[in-house]
């Protein structure tokens, strides 16, 4: 058997041209979208993520901002920007890349945004909305991924969905999505003992653990549905996944690459989240 690949390109230029319907509406009524990105310090990874994301904002005609502050940036320095763009109107989403350096406490910056332009989903009220079922904003990640199996004709309801990574920005509210949809969820760790036994009886799989190519083919069920959230640099510079992509595809009724899986998809929620949070503060 070879897999179904799951275009994450070719699916998120499709759910984007639908919220882009959205966003044309909203800027008919003269209010333009606006996201603002801030970035502490140098990190190589974020160029690339904040290349994505300029493109996709352009491409929907939303406003956006990137505030790139120095390393050394206090935290009350950073704290009382976020305010500032917490008032400002013509922002809708706000999020601070993440990780923040180490003398900067990253709870506390979470804390500060506000819940209501929180597009990434990571503020405690909007965990916990998620977590009860009133959800707000989902973490675009495990949002997008989410997305990719509906598009892709997964079916979820009753499934086995087993996650393997248990981090609050992937993870968790990952589980909690499939939850909400009727899965059958199983969230393990790298401490999980026997971990191929979980995964093998997984329908759908999400791997989210940082760890190249940790998941091989033989620790896959025929036909599941593999999501793979890694993106790993390795040293000849080339992008690989969690997932050992080569051996997996023999197995799996469905997989997502890396690059061009899950990638695309997180920058177009981080976009449709900001366009439903426009729509939200215009009374839509
Ligand atoms: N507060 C916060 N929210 C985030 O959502 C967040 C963050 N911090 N910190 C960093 C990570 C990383 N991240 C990526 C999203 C898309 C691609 C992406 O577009 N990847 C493409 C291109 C990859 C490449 O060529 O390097 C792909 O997978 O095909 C990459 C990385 C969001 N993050």
């Amino acid at each position: 058997m070879t897999a179904r690949i799951i275009d994450g390109k070719a699916i998120a230029q499709e759910v984007r041209a639908e919220w882009k319907i959205r966003a044309d509406a909203l800027k008919a009524r003269g209010i333009t979208p606006g996201l603002a990105v801030i970035i502490v310090g140098e990190d190589p990874a974020s160029k690339v993520y904040v290349a994505n994301k300029v493109k996709a904002c352009a491409e929907l005609g939303l406003h956006s901002e990137h505030i790139a502050l120095p390393a050394d940036t206090s935290e009350a320095a950073l704290l009382a920007k976020i305010a500032e763009l917490n008032a400002d109107p013509k922002i809708h989403g706000l999020l601070v890349q993440l990780p923040v350096p180490k003398h900067i406490d990253g709870d506390k910056v979470l804390n500060a945004i506000s819940p209501d332009k929180d597009v990434d989903g990571f503020h405690p009220i909007n965990v916990g909305a998620l977590a009860t079922g009133n959800m707000r904003f989902a973490p675009c990640t495990p949002y997008g991924s989410l997305v990719l199996l509906q598009k892709s004709g997964v079916s979820i309801e009753g499934k086995h969905a087993v996650v393997v990574g248990r981090s609050n920005i992937v993870g968790k509210p990952m589980a909690l999505l499939l939850l909400q949809h009727n899965a059958t969820v199983t969230i393990c760790t790298s401490k999980t003992v026997d971990l191929a036994k979980y995964t093998r009886d997984a329908d759908i799989l999400v791997v989210a653990t940082g760890r190249p190519k940790m998941i091989t083919g033989d620790m896959i069920k025929l036909g599941a549905a593999v999501i793979d959230v890694g993106i790993n640099r390795m040293a000849d510079g080339k992008l690989c996944g969690d997932v050992d992509f080569e051996s997996a595809k023999e197995v799996a009724g469905w997989i997502t690459p890396v690059p061009g899986g899950v990638g695309p998809m997180t920058i177009t929620m981080l976009v449709a989240n900001t366009v439903q949070s426009a729509e939200r503060s215009a009374g839509i």
